[in-house]
């Protein structure tokens, strides 16, 4: 794409020749390429300003950053390269990215989810409802990057929300494929970092709020305010007014508005009573209009109606009926790592989910409780790169409420992981008590649980995975709980053959 530096108001001074041709935007120095545009981020370990000497050496002929000094210096020493500086780094970024993709975000509905819990799975429901309501709907999030038919295989720049010139690479991928619909997770990180500045939301849906991030906005206040933030953002809204930060945003929110809740004197615009829970899903009467729905949906748990309610506010934003929508509803497909249920070794039920704050521990607990089952094992893990204040919580949410507990850690980082077991056992009011053990890797923690457990237990394995791999000392370390069930129950059988042998 031929690029005239001099139409992008954003850049307060160039040097070099303004007019390029860009092949790629890059914010990484080691990236290779040719016609590359380089952006200098500053991080929280070094600054991309740095690495411009490498930047060009591996294809930059553009190079945008905030010291107006340096750019001067190096347009002196590399002619052959512009330079443009800017005032905010990452918000240039994502300028550029809805420049560089012919405003692709515009191309098609944008549907962002934020909240603390519940993202990955309210993205999940919503594409699998809009797409089977004849949306085509692909989705960005922890657990990949979707098309509305299949994955898209994207190199992922962050855990949850991509970085903005990846995020509008994607919108145009999906422009491409004739997807007409995206809906994406909103990290408060994402917002706080401009990744998702210039876009305008078609929908942005809020699930919940409770203490988490504190490792990067420091206080709480200042996580919720990046949130809020999202609301800004977008012509409608579908809001739970279940939650604290629900009712604020349901109040100032000025565009289109659709609330929901649990709660039959809310006043939500959508209402789940009578909710009924059983192991192939759950029936609730939904209220909406004056008018009552029974609705029996594939999603097993009250925290997952209240994940559906907001897939159900998006759909009606989107025009779909209500009578479209309930029958659909059956058929919803739960993200992986969700409440996903391991059924087929030895008469036990492993479930595996992702829940890793305080508050979805506590939903999951009592949630799995009303499955048939003799005792509940359930492992827990403190995440060595995140907030080490809410370790503690972990193990308070979960001591008394499980026959068994095991703790672990999960990306224990650059920390020892006996730091961040210790640090979840002073959650603990009675430590010293024999049902709770502890394993200094997930993988041991996970072959802990499944030893102590017998025919007709359930397990669950809680926190989890980012992109299958354990961060260890910044290296992605492969690591799926599945292959470790799988080979455990495998090296079972093949141990009580040998024992059946020896006994003949
Ligand atoms: C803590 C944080 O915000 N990290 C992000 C940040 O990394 P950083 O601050 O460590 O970057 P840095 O190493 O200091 O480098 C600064 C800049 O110099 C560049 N650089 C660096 C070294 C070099 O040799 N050459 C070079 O060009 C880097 O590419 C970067 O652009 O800037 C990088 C590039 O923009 C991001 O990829 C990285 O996200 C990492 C992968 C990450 O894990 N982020 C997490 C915290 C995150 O964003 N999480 C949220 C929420 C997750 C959830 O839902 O729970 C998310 O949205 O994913
Ligand atoms: N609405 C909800 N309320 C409370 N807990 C929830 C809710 N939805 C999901 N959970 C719990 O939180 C866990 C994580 O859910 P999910 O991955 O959808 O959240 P998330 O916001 O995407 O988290 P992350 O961005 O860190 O991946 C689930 O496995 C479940 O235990």
């Amino acid at each position: 794409m031929l690029i005239h530096l001099n139409e992008l108001n954003f850049i307060t001074a160039f040097y070099n020749e303004p007019v390029k041709q860009i092949s790629h935007i890059t914010y990484d120095s080691r990236q290779e390429g040719k016609d590359n545009i380089f952006f200098c981020l500053k991080g929280e370990n070094s600054d991309g300003h740095d690495h411009i000497e490498e930047a060009i050496e591996h294809g930059a002929v553009m190079v945008i950053g905030t010291d107006q000094k340096l750019m001067e210096l190096a347009s002196a020493q590399y002619p052959d390269c512009s330079f443009g500086v800017v005032s905010d780094d990452r918000e240039a970024l994502a300028q550029f990215a809805i420049y560089f993709y012919g405003q692709a975000d515009q191309k098609i509905k944008t549907i962002g989810v934020t909240g603390t819990n519940g993202k990955t799975t309210v993205a999940a429901f919503v594409k699998s409802l809009l797409t089977q309501c004849g949306i085509k709907t692909g989705s960005i999030g922890t657990n990949g990057i979707f098309a509305s038919r299949e994955e898209i295989i994207y190199k992922k720049s962050t855990p949850t929300t991509p970085e903005a010139s990846d995020l509008h690479a994607i919108f145009s991928e999906l422009n491409k494929r004739q997807d007409q619909a995206v809906v994406m997770e909103v990290s408060s990180i994402a917002i706080d970092q401009q990744r998702i500045a210039g876009i305008q939301f078609d929908t942005a849906i809020h699930t919940n709020i409770s203490s988490e991030h504190l490792e990067y906005h420091k206080t709480f206040e200042r996580y919720k305010e990046a949130k809020m933030k999202l609301f800004n953002q977008a012509d409608k809204a579908v809001v739970n007014i279940d939650d604290e930060m629900g009712l604020e945003l349901a109040e100032h929110f000025t565009g289109d508005l659709i609330t929901y809740s649990l709660d039959r004197h809310s006043g939500a615009d959508l209402i789940a009573d009578n909710c009924h829970v059983s192991e192939s899903g759950t029936m609730f009467e939904l209220k909406m209009n004056d008018q009552s729905y029974l609705v029996n949906s594939s999603v097993y748990g009250n925290y997952n109606v209240h994940n559906l309610l907001a897939a159900i506010g998006t759909a009606l934003h989107n025009q779909i009926q209500i009578e479209q929508i309930i029958p659909v509803l059956k058929n919803i497909e739960n993200p992986k790592g969700r409440f996903q249920v391991i059924e087929e070794y030895g008469g036990r039920k492993i479930i595996i989910d992702y829940a890793h704050t305080p508050v979805a521990l506590t939903s999951l607990l009592s949630e799995a409780k009303k499955l048939p089952h003799s005792r509940m094992i359930a492992m827990i893990a403190g995440i060595g790169i995140r907030d080490f204040n809410k370790m503690p919580k972990m193990a308070e949410t979960a001591e008394g409420r499980a026959d068994h507990i095991i703790v672990t850690v999960d990306h224990p980082g650059d920390h020892d992981p006996q730091i961040v077991v210790d640090q979840v056992m002073t959650g603990f009011k009675n430590s010293s008590d024999p049902s709770i053990s502890t394993s200094l890797t997930r993988e041991e923690g996970v072959l802990k649980a499944l030893s102590h457990s017998e025919e007709g237990d359930l397990i669950l394995l809680t926190s989890g995975c980012i992109n299958g791999a354990q961060i260890i000392k910044g290296e992605y370390i492969p690591h799926s709980d599945e292959e470790i069930i799988k080979e455990y129950f495998h090296n079972l059988k093949k141990i009580e053959s040998i024992r059946m042998e020896e006994c003949r």
